[in-house]
């Protein structure tokens, strides 16, 4: 017999895999339009649609990022983007376009990363997922914009969905809403201060993206009260940034993966600044000028500058009791 779900397992993995080659086709043509000697480190590339056996994908491809290409402009949109009616790619440019997100990455001078879809398992789950874009310059993350269409706009409102998180260096931590349109204000970012009784950790869903075991370990070790949340994506420094939960911690599995720079870039300067501190687990700065990963992996920490402190030294215990 076949596992429960397969076939829509097959029709979603296959609608991500069309989000993610599409997003990243659409937002690199903006890009590519409004700063043209930006290099961009995108996470897909277009070598399976390029393929022979890749006709059906691109077809697919080409269709969707057309649509979105060839929509009526938003009121934040520009023709010269190359956004609007008239303005559809033929599958070769699509394809090339895709493709810009090919740089590795340096230690200097200016580059974009991109994220079109983060959290893939859970966009699969129907639950979080985001996509994710940041500046660095000189390897340092100067903007990061993290778009969470399925996330409450706050934790009192369940059922408002759809957030973007946005900060410049320098520039403050901001939430706005999904729709451009939408007459929200934008709401400034600061995270606050926990207490033993309030904080608790933001952490994957899946176990095989971070040691949850070693998380429960140091939640001990810290006194925390409440339960971790769970969620999938760059969500969750989203929710970190608006007090949603205390600290965002993310231990390697021990399987050699190496973080990617467009999974952690646009969080780090939203953490920051909304004035909280992220290194990884040793309390080392991460670095974005080592190419397409952060190189090594010793983890995650982003917390408040007081909790920040705190948990550090809860993962050095937890790491010296041979966790
Ligand atoms: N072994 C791993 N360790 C850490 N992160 C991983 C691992 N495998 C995949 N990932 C990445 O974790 C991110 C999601 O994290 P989270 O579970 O916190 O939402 C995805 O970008 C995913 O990358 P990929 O897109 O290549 O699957
Ligand atoms: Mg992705
Ligand atoms: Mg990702
Ligand atoms: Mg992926």
């Amino acid at each position: 017999m076949s596992s429960p779900y397969a076939a829509e397992k097959q029709v979603a993995v296959a609608a991500v895999r069309l989000g993610d080659f599409s997003a990243q086709a659409v937002i690199n043509t903006i890009l590519g339009r409004t700063f043209p000697s930006d290099p961009i480190v995108g996470e897909e590339d277009a070598a399976d649609m390029r393929a022979e056996s890749g006709a059906a994908l691109r077809n697919r491809i080409v269709e969707l990022a057309n649509e979105t290409l060839t929509a009526p402009l938003q009121p934040d949109e520009h023709e010269s983007w190359g956004l609007g009616p008239g303005h559809a790619q033929t599958a070769e440019e699509i394809m090339d376009v895709i493709d810009k997100g090919n740089y590795g990455g340096s230690r200097t001078g200016r580059f974009w990363t991109l994220d079109p879809i983060d959290g893939t398992k859970g966009f699969l789950r129907g639950e979080q997922y985001a996509v994710c874009l940041a500046l660095i310059v000189d390897s340092r993350v100067e903007l990061g914009v993290i778009g969470c269409p399925n996330l409450p706009t706050s934790s009192s409102s369940p059922d408002e969905r759809g957030c973007v998180f946005v900060a410049v260096r320098n520039q403050g931590a901001y939430q706005l809403p999904l729709s451009a349109s939408s007459p929200t204000l934008p709401i400034n970012l600061t995270i606050p201060t926990f207490s033993q009784d309030t904080l608790n950790l933001l952490e994957s869903v899946e176990k095989a993206h971070a040691k949850l075991s070693f998380n429960e370990r140091v939640a001990e070790v810290l006194g925390v009260k409440r339960a971790p949340t769970r969620m999938d994506s760059q969500a969750k420094y989203g929710a970190l940034v608006r007090g949603d939960g205390g600290v965002y911690l993310r231990m390697p599995t021990g399987t050699g993966y190496r973080e990617k720079i467009w999974d952690h870039a646009p969080g780090a300067v939203l953490v920051e600044e909304a004035g909280g501190v992220i290194t990884d687990s040793r309390g080392q700065p991460l670095d974005f000028g080592l190419g397409r990963t952060l190189g090594e992996n010793f983890g995650v920490v982003a917390a408040g500058k007081e909790v920040h402190s705190r948990v550090l030294e809860a993962v050095k215990k937890a790491k010296e009791e041979g966790n």
